[in-house]
């Protein structure tokens, strides 16, 4: 039964819930933002939340930028979900940072952002590492042109390795090579994965009972199968590490760190060799998903309107010059090529859900009940596509993020979350979009391809969006 004061919504019908109005609109606009969209125009013209019941989740989805914020700072909502989907990627355990809540999430997150400082997280280290890929990038880049003066590069995907490596020098001391074979497989893996999946979850997750029953149709292998194969890698890197640590030598990562806690006081309190595991596929996944895809994003745009990519170059001329590579030192006197990253960000985010959040307790929200271990799911798109604070929102247009020159960004821009659970990678991810997306264009001008057309204006829908595979002619500039 729906509860009393509820956040208004579809009927809820034994079973299903609304899960088939949810469907069928899905089906109807291609993607999970635009279903949502439309029920809550249906149901809640004076509600700013929309109440939902997909099999066994009652989830509430927070429409608008009061709703968000409140919603954000409200303590009693500052669960993670429990069920399944969460918990199978971690062996049944509530285990890492991103989907866990409590005195371990606490203990954890705390643990992981002082020591990963020490590698550089959050530091000046961080954009040397960035710039250090950047330069991988450009060599790899020029060895696709060879002597032929341009090439076909496929574009959507193009930057996931080298932004996969800026976090996992800090995490596990090395790095890999675009074209290794088994980053090759776990990335399109990982791209499958979060393109099947939605950020509130997936059909087995609401129909726990179709993981025995129908675990394929369900998706519950195909996520089985990616996360033994995540899991696999992991190990190996942990085994890796466990073997070549000397106790009397300085840490090297952020792996060594905490084998050094396990070994020196145990598996005491929330910290586990699973916890560091957990932690590790967390950073992997969080880490590199987003960032990537926001920049499919970017460039799928900066292909689309040479204008933008021209002033960025302009910018970059000017402030850089030829002689050396942009550097993340350089971003306060490239504001526009800065402001290029929040547009890249506001599309990428507009388009999806924050991380999902879960009532710890009964509460309130919008002045509609909220029952405990109720999912609350942020609803980006009606504030960073809305054209009350984005005029023209699904244009790129870098220059709304500039005033008198200088980039300033309004209130209404949040798209790393608020409050305790707030990203802890934002600046790692503006760092390498700035450094990665100012060094490409100081290189390389990026045009359609002949006989292409312009990148199309679709994505693909999942847990985290992408903008749809597009190729891209890369001239060298220098
Ligand atoms: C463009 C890139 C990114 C965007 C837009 C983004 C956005 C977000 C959002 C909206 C949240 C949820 C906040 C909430 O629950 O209220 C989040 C959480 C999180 N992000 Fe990011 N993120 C990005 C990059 C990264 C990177 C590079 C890392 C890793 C270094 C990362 C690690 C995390 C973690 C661990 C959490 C969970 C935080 C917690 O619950 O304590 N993210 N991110």
């Amino acid at each position: 039964l729906k509860p009393r004061k509820f956040p208004p919504g579809p009927k809820w019908t034994p079973i299903l819930g609304c899960a088939k109005e949810v469907y069928k609109l899905r089906e109807k606009t291609g993607y999970l933002y635009k279903a949502v969209r439309e029920l809550s125009l249906t149901y809640c013209k004076e509600t700013p939340v929309l109440g939902l019941r997909i099999g066994k989740d009652r989830i509430v989805m927070v429409n608008s930028l009061e709703a968000n914020k409140e919603m954000l700072f409200n303590e009693d909502i500052d669960g993670r979900p429990k069920g399944i989907f969460y918990q199978t990627r971690t062996w049944g355990e509530r285990r890492g940072v991103l989907l866990t809540d409590g005195e371990l999430w606490k203990e954890q997150r705390r643990f992981l952002i002082k020591h990963l400082k020490e590698f550089g997280f959050g530091r000046s280290g961080m954009g040397e590492t960035a710039k250090l890929e950047a330069e991988h990038i450009v060599i790899d880049v020029m060895h696709m042109i060879g002597d032929r003066g341009s090439a076909v590069i496929q574009m959507h995907n193009f930057f996931n390795v080298y932004i996969l490596n800026t976090l996992w020098t800090m995490m596990a001391g090395n790095r890999y090579n675009p074209s290794d074979p088994q980053m090759k497989i776990l990335q399109s893996m990982l791209f499958d994965l979060f393109a099947a999946v939605d950020m509130v979850g997936t059909a087995f997750s609401h129909f726990p009972i179709l993981s025995i029953v129908a675990p394929t149709l369900s998706g519950y292998r195909n996520f089985i199968k990616t996360h033994k194969r995540i899991w696999k890698f992991l190990r190996e890197e942990l085994a890796r590490h466990k073997d070549s640590f000397q106790p009397d030598k300085e840490d090297k990562d952020f792996m060594d760190v905490y084998i050094r806690a396990l070994r020196e006081h145990g598996e005491v309190n929330t910290y586990s060799e699973g916890q560091l595991v957990a932690m590790c596929m967390d950073m992997f996944m969080a880490g590199t998903e987003t960032t990537s895809k926001s920049m499919s994003f970017c460039f799928s745009y900066l292909v689309r309107e040479q204008e933008v990519q021209r002033k960025a170059q302009e910018e970059i001329d000017r402030v850089v010059g030829k002689d050396r590579v942009p550097s993340v030192n350089d971003r306060p006197n490239m504001p526009y090529n800065e402001a290029i990253v929040h547009e890249c960000v506001r599309h990428f985010m507009g388009r999806t859900f924050g991380v999902p959040h879960r009532a710890l307790r009964d509460t309130t929200l919008a002045g509609c009940h909220i029952p405990e271990d109720t999912m609350v799911v942020s609803n980006y798109t009606n504030i960073l596509l809305d054209e009350n604070y984005f005029p023209e929102p699904y244009s790129f247009k870098p220059e709304r993020f500039l005033v008198n020159g200088r980039v300033s960004l309004p209130d209404h821009y949040f798209p790393f979350g608020l409050a305790k659970h707030r990203c802890m990678g934002d600046a790692l991810a503006k760092c390498n979009i700035f450094v990665f997306t100012t060094t490409m264009l100081q290189r390389f001008s990026l045009v359609p391809v002949p006989g292409e057309g312009l990148p199309s204006l679709d994505h693909m829908d999942g847990a985290t969006p992408s903008a749809a595979p597009f190729k891209a002619l890369v001239i060298p500039r220098i």
